[in-house]
């Protein structure tokens, strides 16, 4: 008998703050890989963002529950938020195989930028090993992910993935400036996103 395996999207990212970017693309990806649900997990430190001042983690957490919580198969998880050290993700999707079991497929979902830096990352090819990769369209990143994927062999061609996504020029650093200079944040990320921002005096 055939056991129809689950089949669970991980959104990883820094969300300082999460935006309208993070929110489509997860979606596309969600309903273009027929996903169970998708778990967005803030990193807590994230490995490539070491040389950045980034929020606390308990700010960035907040707002990603905010964003996602009118969608009913988006979750968000504290996962990386209760282990000190850098963000791994194998460290991370190795722990949410042990949570979910083997009948599950993870599916890590990141823009066409940072799967370009894949190689780079901690026990990469353990960690394909254990999921697939979605790479998303993301406007200003024209690579075609032939490197990439040709830089792993036979584990590239089997693992990672690329999606056309709607395209939004949308980035947290751009909503970071736009909040120190006074500018609107309106609609480029949730209302309740907006209003937390302005309440707890994020980014002046
Ligand atoms: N507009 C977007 N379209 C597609 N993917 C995106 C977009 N913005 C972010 N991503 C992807 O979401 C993941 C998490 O991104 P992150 O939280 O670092 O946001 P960011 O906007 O890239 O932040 P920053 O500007 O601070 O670097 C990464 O895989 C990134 O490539
Ligand atoms: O595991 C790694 O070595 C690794 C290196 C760089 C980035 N990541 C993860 O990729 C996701 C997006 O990272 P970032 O820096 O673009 O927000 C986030 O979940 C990070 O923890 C993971």
């Amino acid at each position: 008998m055939s056991v129809v395996k689950s089949k669970i999207g991980i959104m990883g990212g820094t969300f300082d703050p999460i935006h309208i970017g993070h929110l489509v693309t997860a979606e596309a990806v969600r309903i273009e890989y027929l996903l169970d649900k998708v778990i967005f997990i803030p990193a807590a430190n994230p490995p490539h963002k070491q040389d950045q001042q980034v929020t606390p983690a308990m700010h960035r957490y907040i707002m990603t529950v905010m964003a996602t919580n009118s969608n009913p198969y988006f979750f968000v998880s504290d996962i990386e938020l209760e282990r000190p050290g850098l963000s791994y993700t194998v460290d991370t999707v190795t722990r949410l195989i042990g949570r979910f079991g083997a009948q599950t497929d993870f599916y890590c979902i990141t823009g066409a930028d940072a799967i370009q830096e894949l190689p780079t990352w901690e026990k990469v090819h353990e960690l394909l090993e254990l999921c697939h990769f979605i790479a998303a369209t993301r406007p200003g990143c024209n690579s075609t992910l032939d490197d990439v994927i040709t830089h792993f062999g036979l584990q590239g061609r089997k693992r990672i993935h690329r999606l056309a996504t709607p395209e939004l020029e949308i980035s947290s650093t751009d909503i970071r400036d736009r909040v120190k200079n006074g500018l609107s944040i309106k609609y480029i990320v949730p209302e309740s996103v907006e209003t937390y921002i302005l309440k707890e005096g994020l980014y002046r």
